[in-house]
């Protein structure tokens, strides 16, 4: 636990439902009296933006999982660390799997990448919300992507088998994301209500 908020990520493929699962549970857990934030990465800074716009023709998976872990370690210090301290439970959508998973998929060493977000704090409770590519992008075929280059089905492929790896090695835990949205969100309504009572939190019961 960090001071009294608790730390909750969502992880997973484009269109696994991270975004809407987070955002419902930080209205069901105010609608308890649980203060509760939603937050994403990557963030709207300007380090992902320059690497995208005045460094792109340099861009590769090293390149990338530094600028992602920089601007981890700024969205950490400057809003997840200061809500945790204040009581607030922060739900992040993505968090440094997404780095593991993306950048050791686009070649990086998986290993190295752990280390180099060493800094970033564990979460009380990291989810993986499993799907296969193809279903998670023809969920998103309205939306338009800050990062296309990083939808390709193959690629997501390798993203996925490092994202299950992470599973296998205890540090995500997994649902299947590709049952209703209501089932998974149950699930997962259940683990992060459970690990706030675990944690003593200011649980308010309805
Ligand atoms: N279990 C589900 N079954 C069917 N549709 C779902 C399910 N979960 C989410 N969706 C729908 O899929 C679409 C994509 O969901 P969402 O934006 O939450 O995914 P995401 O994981 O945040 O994607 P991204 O990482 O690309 O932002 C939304 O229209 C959402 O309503
Ligand atoms: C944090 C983080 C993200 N990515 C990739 C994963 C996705 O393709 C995009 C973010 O898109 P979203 O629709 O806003 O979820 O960025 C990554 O490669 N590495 C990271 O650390």
């Amino acid at each position: 636990m960090h001071g009294k908020g608790c730390f909750i990520v969502l992880e997973g493929l484009d269109g696994a439902g991270k975004t809407t699962i987070a955002r419902r549970l930080v209205e069901d857990l105010s609608s308890r009296g649980i203060p509760a934030s939603y937050t994403y990465e990557p963030t709207d800074s300007e380090i992902v933006r320059l690497i995208k716009s005045t460094y792109n023709n340099l861009r590769d998976a090293y390149i990338d999982a530094l600028a992602f872990a920089l601007d981890r370690l700024i969205h950490v210090k400057n809003l997840v660390k200061p809500l945790l301290d204040r009581g607030v439970t922060v739900i992040s959508d993505r968090y440094f799997y997404s780095s593991v998973a993306y950048q050791s998929a686009s070649g990086a060493p998986f290993e190295w990448v752990i280390e180099v977000n060493k800094f970033a704090m564990k979460p009380d409770v990291a989810i993986y919300l499993d799907i296969e590519p193809e279903e998670g992008l023809s969920r998103k075929y309205m939306h338009t992507s800050r990062f296309p280059e990083y939808e390709e089905k193959e690629f997501l492929q390798r993203v996925r088998s490092m994202y299950l790896r992470m599973v296998e090695m205890g540090l995500l835990i997994y649902i299947d994301a590709s049952k209703p949205l209501s089932e998974v969100y149950d699930r997962i309504w259940d683990i992060v209500y459970g690990r706030l009572i675990s944690m003593n939190s200011r649980v308010y019961d309805t």
